[in-house]
């Protein structure tokens, strides 16, 4: 699955950026809020306005303070998946039994320096783990391979069915990372710059969606 995050779109044109990925799996819609990380971008008001305009499933990664507060909010505009910061979150379980009784996923995001282990307990409470392969904040920065160790003790615990949820990742990825991401056992790839950086972003989206597919025969469509 391949999901463009629209932290690389033109802002003043959302609605065209959004038509221009039509046949995405998901869209990444980045949440910040100058506070938990040093930049700031939208909130749920802009993301129920973009909700009218598209029927792409919505993954909306909120890198904000105070989740326990603001989450719930964005399931119950519709978005499809909902993702918090294992930093930022109070109680994290409480959060995601929220989040699905609202009728969305439950996403949880990892930052890369932050260890896996702590949190394995409460994954099942979860849909997607979002591993972060760049400090969370701003679009265009360069793939951090170490997080990969992550990934791949996810997808040991859940091809050996002690977990069940979707892998996805988060940052620098394009044509020159997302196979190494693929064999390491990601579902989901979020792409900015890769798709909204390229003149026909919806050829760029079907190129990384076929790397990823050759490299990793376990790749879930659509
Ligand atoms: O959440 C973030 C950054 O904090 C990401 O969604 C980036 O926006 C991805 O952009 P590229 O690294 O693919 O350009």
């Amino acid at each position: 699955m391949i999901a463009p995050s629209i932290l690389s779109a033109d802002f003043s044109r959302l609605a065209e950026e959004l038509a221009a990925i039509e046949g995405s799996d998901w869209v990444h819609v980045d949440v910040m809020d100058a506070h938990f990380v040093p930049n700031l971008t939208l909130g749920l008001p802009i993301v129920e306005s973009l909700l009218k305009v598209t029927d792409i499933p919505m993954d909306c990664h909120l890198m904000i303070s105070d989740p326990d507060r603001w989450a719930v909010g964005y399931a119950q505009a519709g978005a499809h998946n909902v993702t918090v910061h294992v930093e930022a979150a109070t109680d994290p379980v409480r959060i995601a039994r929220d989040l699905r009784a609202a009728g969305a996923k439950a996403g949880l995001s990892i930052k890369p320096g932050t260890p896996l282990e702590p949190y394995l307990d409460i994954l099942p409470e979860y849909d997607t783990l979002l591993i972060m392969s760049v400090e969370p904040g701003f679009g265009g920065q360069s793939f951090i391979p170490e997080v990969l160790d992550k990934v791949r003790t996810l997808r040991g615990l859940i091809d050996t069915g002690h977990l069940n949820l979707l892998v996805e990742i988060d940052g620098g990825i394009n044509a020159d990372t997302i196979e190494q991401a693929a064999e390491a056992g990601v579902d989901c790839f979020v792409a900015g710059s890769a798709v909204y950086g390229a003149a026909d972003p919806a050829r760029a989206i079907t190129a990384l969606r076929e790397q990823a597919r050759s490299a990793n025969h376990r790749f879930i469509p659509a």
